[in-house]
């Protein structure tokens, strides 16, 4: 058992290396925080969807911009798309494929950011939420596995995290993404919170 554990451990490891090693994946790690720089100078809302794990880590992106990451700040507006009552309401008369495009379309304004995470790139729910967000002026950051998505087509920005053709591989590294994401918009809004003591 220690072996396997071992080896997930360094699969997990080799993964972040082939991150670092990637001038374009942080070059879009970049561009996709002066994305959301851009939605908070002009007050603008972010919103983030995707479907299993990849809900909880749009979930994860949220709450900690609307609560606190590190240190105490005031809060960033920041919604994950998982309201129940609208998600049923949406799959039982739509169709599942429509949960997160709809809720852009109900409250999506220009300027408006929206972080679409899938890691096969390929899930209706989330393609069709990136459409309705270029179709409305909300910037489309992606976060997917392997380059080359349907996904990264529709996006403005696209994270694809070399993580190999498994999804929590690939999950694990969105994760870490996200969390540079939040930390390089607190850096920009709120640079007494790094400050050395
Ligand atoms: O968390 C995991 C696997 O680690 C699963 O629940 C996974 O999120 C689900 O299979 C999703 O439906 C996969 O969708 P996607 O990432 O390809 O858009
Ligand atoms: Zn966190």
């Amino acid at each position: 058992m220690i072996e396997h554990i071992k080896g997930s451990l360094l699969e997990a490891q080799r993964a972040l290396d082939n991150f670092i090693a990637n001038a374009e994946a942080l070059r879009s790690v970049e561009a996709a925080a002066e994305t959301l720089i851009r939605t908070y100078e002009s007050k603008g809302r972010v919103y983030s969807c995707g479907n299993g794990g990849s809900m909880c880590d749009a979930m994860h992106f949220a709450e900690e911009l609307t609560g606190r990451y590190r240190k105490n700040r005031s809060g960033l507006g920041a919604i994950a798309i998982s309201d129940p009552s609208h998600m049923s309401c949406v799959a039982n008369d739509f169709g599942y494929d429509y949960v997160f495009s709809r809720y852009i379309e109900s409250h999506g304004r220009e300027g408006d950011s929206l972080i679409a995470i899938s890691t096969s790139g390929k899930s209706p729910t989330i393609l069709n939420a990136a459409k309705a967000a270029r179709e409305m002026g909300v910037s489309v950051i992606a976060l997917t596995g392997k380059a080359g998505s349907p996904l990264e087509s529709l996006a403005d920005v696209c994270i694809c995290a070399p993580g190999g053709s498994y999804a929590d591989r690939v999950q694990e590294l969105h994760i870490k993404v996200l969390h540079i994401l939040i930390e390089l918009v607190e850096r920009r809004f709120f640079p007494e919170n790094y400050e050395r003591a």
